[in-house]
């Protein structure tokens, strides 16, 4: 078995979670009050005009395939697939220098939404494979980019998580794609459950704008300890950190 070994890197930390159900709004919100601020990786939607460079060449034909589907559609969900993971490996090379010297970065959303978005595109009447497709297209992801430490699931009553998002992007989404969030949102839930170490729920239902932005906050402020070192996950035992450079030990347990 490996042996951990600690390392200096920032933690990586997603923040996942439908369509206008207050990721960006309540993250904001706790890192406001934060002293150190992390590095804040924008959503898609936020790029729009403004990055340049591969990954928003990769969102770019995704966008021009999917003909303005909300959910990035184009009728080939595994080419999909691989390229929404490739945009999110892109993501973290752009973010590993800020990692490496320690510093925090908030991804709005991660390799999860692929994982769910996805998954239900292939299965759409099969909620249970549906599940098991959406943690083995995780798996898929880990090899390509080192899972988030942390992420921070937010969920909230579908409707309303709608009507923000509608109203904030001035569109109605169709019945075909509020039942697709609706399953997003059911099976982001179930997710997340299955990997409670990794994941943090903060449910709006249950909790107003306040408490939420200070859940968040606390955990943004915990996720620093303890991180171990990685490396590249497609590289084997005993290969050097991809942050600081270190080579793990490699024991027989
Ligand atoms: N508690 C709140 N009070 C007022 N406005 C809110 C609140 N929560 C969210 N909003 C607004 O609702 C809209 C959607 O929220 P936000 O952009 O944070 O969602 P999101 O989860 O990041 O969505 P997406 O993934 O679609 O970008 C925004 O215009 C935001 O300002
Ligand atoms: C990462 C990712 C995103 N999407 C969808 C989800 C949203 O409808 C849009 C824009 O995302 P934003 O980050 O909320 O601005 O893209 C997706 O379908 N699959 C993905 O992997």
């Amino acid at each position: 078995m490996a042996r951990m070994t600690y390392c200096r890197r920032g933690p990586l930390i997603s923040t996942e979670g439908l369509n206008g159900v207050g990721k960006t709004y309540l993250t904001n919100r706790a890192v406001e009050t934060l002293a150190v601020k992390p590095l804040m990786l924008d959503e898609f939607s936020q790029r729009a005009n403004g990055r340049q460079g591969l990954g928003e060449a990769l969102l770019r034909a995704l966008r021009e395939a999917s003909a303005g589907d909300p959910f990035l559609r184009g009728g080939t969900p595994m080419t999909e697939t691989l390229l929404l993971m490739a945009i999110k490996r892109h993501d973290l090379d752009t973010v590993l220098p800020d990692l490496t010297s320690g510093r925090a970065v908030v991804e709005g959303r991660s390799v999860d939404t692929t994982a769910v978005c996805q998954a239900l595109l292939l299965h759409p009447d099969d909620p249970d494979t549906a599940l098991q497709t959406a943690i083995d297209l995780l798996d898929l992801a880990s090899s390509y980019r080192p899972l988030p430490d942390l992420t921070i699931l937010v969920t909230d009553d579908v409707a309303k998580a709608l009507e923000r998002a509608q109203q904030r992007d001035r569109r109605i989404f169709t019945d075909e794609q509020a039942d697709f969030m609706r399953a997003a949102g059911a099976l982001f839930e179930r997710l997340a459950a299955t990997d409670p170490v990794r994941y943090r729920v903060v449910d709006r239902r249950d909790i107003d704008e306040h408490q939420a932005a200070e859940q968040i906050r606390t955990w943004l402020q915990g996720a620093g300890h303890d991180l171990t070192c990685l490396a590249e996950p497609w590289q084997g035992p005993g290969t050097a950190c991809m942050f600081c450079r270190q080579h793990t030990p490699v024991n027989a347990s």
